[in-house]
This record gives C-alpha cells, sequence and structure tokens, in this order.
C-alpha cells in the first residue's frame, strides 16, 4: 500500500518539523498524536514511518472492527497492534496488558494515538462541541474533542523504566493536512490521483508531560487547543509555519511489491489464461464468479476506509454523555440524578428504535434525545 501511495499514485509528502528533532526520527521509541481527517491519513502515517525505517514496528490503538478486516487485520493481530472497543470499562484491562506486552519491543517502535476517537464529520463535530461546552472546555474548529483515557493510560503505562527495552521518550504531535482542500481517497490512489501531504511534527519530550491522569487529560485538550491553531494558520496561508524537510522515498517498497507481484500474480495469470483455455464451462464459470466475490471482497476493504461508511462512534452524545453525567450529578443532587437518568434511558430506548450506523438516523436519536434533555 505504501508502493501505491509513493509510486503508483507519486503522491509527494512535505514534513514540517524543526531540524534539531529530526535526528531523533526513527531512533527513539514515541507516541504519536495525529489528526484524523482523511480517508487516507494512516497511509500517510505508514510513508513517513517507512522513510524513518519504523514501518515494520508501526503500532496503533486501533478499533477492534478492524482486526477483521481480511489480510490486513490478521497482520495487524500478528504485529502487536492494540484493539479497543471503545468502551473504556471493557478496554481498560486489554489495553494495559497490550501496552506491557509493548515494553519489551526490540525494536524502536511508533504509537500512534487518534486521540479523537473516529473520523471528523460535521456531525460528530457539532456534538462533541456539545460535550465541550458541557465540560467547560474551549470549542474547536478543526478538531472533535479529544478523548483522555487511552492517552493518558499510553503516556503512563509506556513511560521509562529502567528495566525494560523499550523506553518511550517522546510524544510526536502530528498534523496532517493536504495542499489545496484536496480530499484524498484510496480509490483515488488506486486510480493514480496524485497528492500533495504536508505535515507538520512537534517533537514534546515525554518528561514535560504529567503522570497525573487528570493533569494529563488537561496537558491534552490545551494540546488539541493548539493543534487547532496551528490548523487555522494553515487554512490562512496553505503551509504549516518553520523550515521544510522531505525525506525522500525509498525503494523498498516498491522492490518488495515487484518481489511478490512476480512471485504471485504472474503465475497466477499463467493459471487463468490456461483455465480459459482448456477448462470445462463449469470451471470457467466458478473461476468468474471466485474473481467476482474477490472484487467484491477489495471494495468492501476499500469502503473500510471511506468516511461517509463511517462508525456511528461519537454521534451518540446522549448516550455515552449522559451515563458520565448521571455518575457526576448523583453525588450533588439527587432530583437532577433521577432527570439525567431518565434522560439516559429515554435515549437509550431511542437508540435501540433507532439504532443504526447511517447518519440521517442516527439524528433522530439525537433530536429526540436533546428533546428529552
Ligand atoms: C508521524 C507519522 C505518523 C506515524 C504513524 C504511526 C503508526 C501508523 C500505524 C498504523 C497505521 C494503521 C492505522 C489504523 C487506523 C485505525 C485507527 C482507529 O481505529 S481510531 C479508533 C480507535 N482508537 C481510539 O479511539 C483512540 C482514542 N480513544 C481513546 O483513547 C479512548 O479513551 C478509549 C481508550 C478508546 C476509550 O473509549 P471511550 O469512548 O470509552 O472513551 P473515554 O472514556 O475516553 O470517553 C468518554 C469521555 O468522552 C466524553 N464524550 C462523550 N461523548 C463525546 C463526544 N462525542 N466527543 C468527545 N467526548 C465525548 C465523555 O463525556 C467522557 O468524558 P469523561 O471521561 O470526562 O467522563
Ligand atoms: C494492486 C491491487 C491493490 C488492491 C488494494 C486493495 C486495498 C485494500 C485495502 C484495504 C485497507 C483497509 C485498511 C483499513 C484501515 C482504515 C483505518 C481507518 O481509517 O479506520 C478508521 C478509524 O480510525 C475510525 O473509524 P470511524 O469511527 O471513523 O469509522
Amino acid at each position: 500500500m505504501v508502493a501505491l501511495l509513493e509510486w503508483w499514485s507519486g503522491t509527494e509528502c512535505t514534513l514540517y518539523t524543526d531540524p534539531a528533532s529530526y535526528p531523533f526520527y526513527g531512533k527513539e521509541d514515541a507516541i504519536v498524536v495525529l489528526n484524523h481527517n482523511f480517508e487516507i491519513d494512516f497511509l500517510c502515517g505508514w510513508t513517513f514511518c517507512e522513510r524513518f525505517g519504523v514501518l515494520g514496528s508501526s503500532k496503533v490503538l486501533a478499533k477492534k472492527e478492524l482486526a477483521y478486516v481480511p489480510v490486513i487485520g490478521w497482520m495487524w493481530y500478528f504485529l502487536e497492534i492494540v484493539f479497543c472497543k471503545r468502551k473504556w470499562e471493557e478496554d481498560q484491562k486489554t489495553v494495559v496488558q497490550s501496552l506491557q506486552r509493548l515494553k519489551d519491543y526490540p525494536e524502536n517502535f511508533w504509537f500512534l494515538l487518534y486521540c479523537e476517537g473516529t473520523r471528523f464529520t460535521q456531525k460528530k463535530h457539532k456534538i462533541s462541541m456539545e460535550v465541550a461546552e458541557r465540560k467547560g472546555l474551549p470549542k474547536l474548529k478543526y478538531h472533535l474533542l479529544p478523548r483522555t483515557k487511552g492517552f493518558c493510560v499510553t503516556v503512563q503505562h509506556l513511560r521509562g523504566k529502567v528495566c525494560v527495552s523499550s523506553v518511550v521518550t517522546a510524544v510526536y504531535d502530528s498534523t496532517l493536512n493536504f495542499r489545496n482542500n484536496q480530499t484524498p481517497t484510496l480509490l483515488g490512489i488506486l486510480n493514480g490521483k496524485k497528492y500533495h501531504a504536508d505535515l507538520y511534527v512537534r517533537r514534546i519530550p515525554l518528561d514535560s508531560i504529567p503522570e497525573n491522569e487528570s493533569e494529563c487529560a488537561i496537558w491534552l485538550h490545551k494540546l488539541y487547543q493548539e493543534k487547532d491553531e496551528l490548523q487555522e494558520k494553515y487554512s490562512v496561508t496553505g503551509r504549516f509555519p518553520g523550515p521544510t524537510l522531505s525525506p525522500p522515498r525509498r525503494p523498498w517498497a516498491l522492490l518488495n511489491w515487484l518481489f511478490w507481484i512476480c512471485l504471485l500474480l504472474f503465475p497466477l495469470c499463467l493459471l487463468l489464461l490456461q483455465l480459459f483455455h482448456s477448462g470445462s464451462a463449469f470451471t470457467i464459470c466458478t473461476t468468474v464468479l471466485l474473481c467476482f466475490a474477490a472484487s467484491l471482497g477489495v471494495r468492501w476493504m476499500i469502503g473500510q476506509t471511506e468516511i461517509n461508511r463511517g462508525s456511528s462512534y461519537g454521534n451518540k452524545e446522549g448516550q455515552l454523555n449522559n451515563n458520565a453525567q448521571v455518575s457526576k450529578v448523583t453525588n450533588k443532587d439527587s432530583r437532577t440524578t433521577k432527570t439525567s437518568a431518565a434522560c439516559t434511558a429515554g435515549i437509550k430506548n431511542n437508540h435501540e428504535q433507532f439504532s443504526t450506523k447511517q447518519e440521517g438516523n442516527t439524528q433522530l436519536d439525537q433530536d429526540t434525545g436533546s428533546c428529552s434533555c
């Protein structure tokens, strides 16, 4: 996939970073915090990993659903990718266990965290800003409100310990944009469309991030406010501040791709040709059906990257947030708690009735939810 981006579509990637931080990239374990607005942002992430020699040890806190994507998901499972259900009560134990395992990782790794937890849509943004308002946090224009639990637990568990081989020394605050308001897609890449990615990376030593959970959460919210200001600058000027450095693309991804093409695709084509020449009508029909099913499968996999087919996570503010509110308000005022609990129950009901991944239908949940609130 990296070869497709770099060599097939010829997409260019420019890095904006402080030259003093540059020598550290690829030479230390790091936590990467990235904005989540584009369908191919993970692919651009991989490209940079490749250029700094850490592609094989690029890790991520990924949603569990991706573990079931054929080939890619299975590969991630074996690469010790950390999966989460995005339900903290269920994730807490497994995420901590996976992070503990990463501590023994023998090579330098980058652990990617999309703290927004889901990709940016107008609707998710609106809901998340309502949450921000309720929490008394400043509104963000270009980001969703970050979910702090995953970040804080990662910082806590990957923080330096003398007795382990892997010591995370920094957080890379990264912001990705595409030139000229391009909205790149995987299908675009497959069609050979060229994009231009700009990535801004700021290296923040891990020591400067508070260890305490609530202070760490405040720190992350502040970071996202700064990221938002940076995005504002980019949207006005069309570039990030500071010097640019473009690490050159390397031939390995292409060579790897060519190797597999020769080994697999060439004999496969020969086999198909032979089959069409000498096979029975039944064999030919079965083969055509199999090819059709395989192409549908690949199309489904590509669909996993499409934002308009994304999950409903972050669309259901009512449910998540009122749950949180119930526990918070309980201590203060039992009458309010009842109202909040009733509200939660009402919304849960609505979710059961209208539960769907489609944005339009989820709107119904939200409409009803906010009315009863
Ligand atoms: C430099 C180059 C880049 C290098 C690239 C390196 C590596 C590349 C490697 C691989 C690439 C592969 C790419 C694959 C991509 C796959 C990515 C994903 O799958 S992203 C989705 C999964 N990941 C995450 O969600 C991570 C972030 N989330 C978290 O950390 C969460 O905390 C969690 C651990 C998942 C737990 O989730 P939960 O929902 O239970 O979270 P929280 O408890 O944190 O949230 C509740 C909290 O949020 C408030 N709330 C409610 N509604 C909203 C809302 N709509 N918006 C914001 N906040 C909301 C709610 O009030 C609660 O608040 P509080 O805690 O105060 O009570
Ligand atoms: C030569 C022929 C080439 C054929 C190429 C076929 C390529 C098929 C590739 C399929 C790749 C599938 C990888 C899926 C990675 C998607 C990562 C992603 O962006 O996940 C989104 C989550 O973060 C958040 O999810 P949402 O809550 O927004 O929903």
